[in-house]
């Protein structure tokens, strides 16, 4: 495809994304499949485009002084992409496939794009509106910094697993991807925010992959996952194991030592998780599935740790779904909060006395956070808090609670609770 032709297919993605208010990678998929002809490249620019398009979309049409799609995307490639405004106008103006020619007031905006600096927070920030007391709540008058930061491209973390291979040594068969060390953390490594037109090899492609060396993982859900403590040898449930992100990553600190328990209320989300531990080497893995008739029986009391990765509106990952910024509701993270204190209720019985329940969110909100654990902590007085490790301590709220975010720790956006059941 010529450029003109995908910017044209980017601004009707993003149209779709708007008017039917569906996920980015359903209105791409089904621009693809529309599209036989787009080849792998295109497929990558338009992905890359729209999703820059969303990350910005409010600052962009601010400057732009339009909020159409098509103002966003040719904002985006002057602005983001670096496009010269010749380029933009040229690609534009491509007679069969392009959007149409720049009009007077678009070249004069593109070329001479405003500051942000007289913009609300929201706007500087990225998010809508009704969210700007929940920003505030947790960031202040940083507010639209920290929107910032969520709007960037998020690199892709890995996160090596110790039950395989040695650091060093996956360090080695990582090179060919351009992995960095990161700092405090040896197990894991990352791969700096991709070229956004360029689609990179999938990591999950190269062997040591395939022989279940790393996975990939954002470095602050490694961090949560570290959270749980010292547990080798101890009894541990993950109690939302979803897809086992975090279950691979506790089984790895628990090198098949103790016993590791997985438990979704969701079956389907767990169905890969035996595959998953398989090729990990994870051998001490216990899965209760929902579709057993009392799953969780026989382990109330039990449990040495009890990790809730619990259902949240996602807040902290806008910069890996930038479309579902712009979805979020209000009955939507009603919904969460709900769902937030029924999760603890039905986690905590398994916690045995002096054991821990670690609540953790991918939500960077108070009232998922903070505020569910102050009411868990109301209708549960035999639990209290206790500090997380020492290791994050830099991250650590004035609460003692900790508070991952791509502004302060170059991470999505984390919170983690570490309570214990008082003896
Ligand atoms: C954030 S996701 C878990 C992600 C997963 N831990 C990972 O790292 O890949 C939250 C999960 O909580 C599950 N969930 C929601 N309500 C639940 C409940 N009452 N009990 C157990 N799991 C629940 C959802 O099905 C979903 O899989």
């Amino acid at each position: 495809m010529r450029d003109g032709g995908r910017i044209e297919a980017a601004i009707e993605v993003l149209t779709d994304v708007e008017t039917r208010r569906v996920p980015a990678r359903l209105a791409l998929k089904a621009w693809g499949e529309r599209s036989r002809f787009a080849g792998s490249k295109d497929r990558a620019f338009v992905s890359g485009l729209v999703l820059d398009a969303l990350r910005r979309r409010r600052s962009l049409a601010w400057r732009m002084g339009d909020d159409s799609p098509r103002a966003a995307v040719l904002a985006t490639l002057a602005w983001d992409w670096r496009w010269s405004v010749d380029r933009v106008a040229e690609a534009a103006a491509d007679e069969t496939h392009g959007p149409g020619a720049l009009t007077p007031d678009e070249t004069a905006r593109l070329n001479d794009p405003i500051t942000l600096d007289a913009a609300p927070d929201a706007v500087r920030g990225d998010y809508p509106d009704w969210l700007d007391t929940h920003m505030a709540r947790v960031f202040g008058g940083t507010r639209g910094e920290a929107g910032q930061a969520l709007a960037e491209r998020a690199p892709v973390d890995l996160r090596i697993n110790t039950l395989k291979t040695e650091p060093e040594r996956a360090m080695k068969a990582l090179a060919p991807l351009g992995v960095e060390p990161v700092e405090g953390m040896v197990t894991a490594a990352r791969i700096p925010a991709p070229d956004p037109a360029t689609r990179t090899g999938a990591v999950e492609t190269i062997p040591a992959f395939g022989k279940g060396w790393f996975e990939v993982q954002d470095l602050g859900s490694q961090i949560a996952a570290a959270c749980a403590g010292e547990i080798a040898g101890k009894q541990v449930m993950d109690f939302c194991a979803g897809g086992g992100g975090k279950t691979l990553a506790l089984a790895a600190a628990m090198g098949n030592t103790g016993q590791l328990w997985a438990h979704d209320s969701d079956a389907r989300r767990m169905a890969d998780l035996i595959p998953r531990g398989r090729r990990a080497g994870v051998r001490n893995l216990q899965v209760r599935s929902p579709v057993e008739a009392e799953p969780l029986k026989g382990l109330d009391g039990r449990m040495d740790v009890v990790f809730v990765d619990a259902p949240c509106t996602g807040s902290g990952t806008w910069r890996r779904h930038p479309d579902t910024k712009w979805r979020i509701s209000p009955e939507q993270l009603e919904r969460r909060m709900a769902e937030q204190d029924t999760v603890l209720d039905q986690a905590a019985p398994l916690v045995k006395t002096g054991g821990r329940l670690v609540y953790v969110t991918c939500s960077l909100f108070a009232e998922e956070n903070e505020d569910r654990i102050a009411a868990f902590l109301a209708r549960a007085p035999g639990f209290g808090r206790v500090d997380p490790p020492a290791d994050y301590s830099r991250w650590r709220t004035p609460d003692g609670f900790l508070r991952l975010s791509p502004k302060t720790a170059g991470t999505d956006g984390f919170f983690v609770a570490v309570l214990e059941r008082a003896g």
